[in-house]
């Protein structure tokens, strides 16, 4: 029998006085690590909050490892590691202190770990909290999450705060925990460089809905830009999702390439790019707003 899916949100509603999010539907199986990207404001952290039961949904359906949400969360929440940039740690107590803390409430503690956790982001375990920097605080979170060895990691912005050297031991250590292929992740970010480098599906998010969902490597595999030499006008063919054209010469975004598109084209092909997934991102994103505005929506 297949496992369930880790996380399993279906047409998920929240209304905010001034933002909705609507209609957000994502599923995480066992083993994999999905990057939730969108811009500021997009809805990631609410659709997280959501997830995690902090926030109740209008509409909609949540299972969080199996369980009900909200309603369940106690016994989800046992299973899931959550870091987010505005949680706080006890001011004037020592990393040591919140460290014998979480130990003595979650059994999975990993104390060897978390030593191991420590030396590598130079952190140490007795200096207070107060007097941590922004990107140390945040690796002291992460170690908390992380030496608890949940089934499931759940990680809001993990990357915002720190440097890029703190940036890639971090993701070093992520893609680690994936190791155990019983393990997943759940990382919101807007730096797509990161999420391309660890993610194994990828949802985007634009203004409180979700406006594309797929393996990374469909993504990179489907999208192309191409260089265009044109006689006439440009076919309008569903492929096509952008087009910057100057006289004869057409710089044409396309998602769902094939070869079979190259010749639809009736185009002289000068060139056949990849696109990286900061590239797609922003096409999917302009794409999605253009469609939205034409209907109204
Ligand atoms: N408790 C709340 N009450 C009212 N509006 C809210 C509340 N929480 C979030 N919002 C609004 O919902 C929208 C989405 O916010 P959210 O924090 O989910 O975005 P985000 O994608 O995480 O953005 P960022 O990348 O900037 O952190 C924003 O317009 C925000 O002002």
């Amino acid at each position: 029998m297949n496992a369930p899916p880790v996380i399993d949100m279906r047409g998920v509603r929240k209304a905010f006085p001034f933002f909705t999010l609507e209609a957000v539907s994502l599923a995480l199986e066992p083993g994999q690590i999905m990057g939730l990207v969108g811009p500021n404001g997009a809805g990631k952290s609410t659709t997280i909050k959501l997830l995690m039961g902090l926030l109740s949904p209008d509409a909609g359906e949540i299972r969080l490892l199996g369980h009900a949400m909200p309603a369940d969360q106690a016994a989800a929440k046992a299973g899931v590691g959550y870091v987010s940039d505005d949680m706080r740690l006890f001011q004037h107590a020592t990393l040591q202190w919140h460290m014998d803390f979480i130990a003595a409430i979650y059994p999975g503690w990993d104390a060897g770990y978390a030593a191991t956790l420590l030396r590598r982001f130079g952190l140490r375990a007795a200096q207070p909290v107060k007097s941590l920097s922004s990107g140390e605080h945040a690796k002291a979170l992460l170690l908390l999450a992380l030496a608890r060895r949940p089934r499931l990691l759940v990680l809001d912005e993990p990357t915002a705060s720190l440097d890029p050297v703190a940036r890639h031991e971090l993701l070093a250590e992520v893609m680690d925990v994936l190791r155990d292929d019983r393990r997943s992740i759940l990382f919101s970010s807007h730096n797509t460089v990161d999420v391309e480098r660890i993610s194994d599906r990828i949802t985007f998010i634009d203004r409180g809905r979700v406006v594309a969902a797929s393996d990374k490597e469909d993504f990179l595999d489907r999208w192309r830009r191409l260089q265009l030499r044109l006689d006439g006008p440009l076919p309008a063919l569903p492929e096509i999702v952008a087009c910057d054209r100057d006289g004869a010469l057409a710089t044409v975004t396309v998602d769902d390439f094939s070869d079979d598109l190259l010749a639809r084209l009736g185009a002289s092909v000068q060139a056949v790019q990849r696109m990286s997934l900061e590239e797609i991102f922003v096409a999917t994103v302009m794409h999605s707003r253009q469609a939205r505005e034409a209907s109204g929506s």
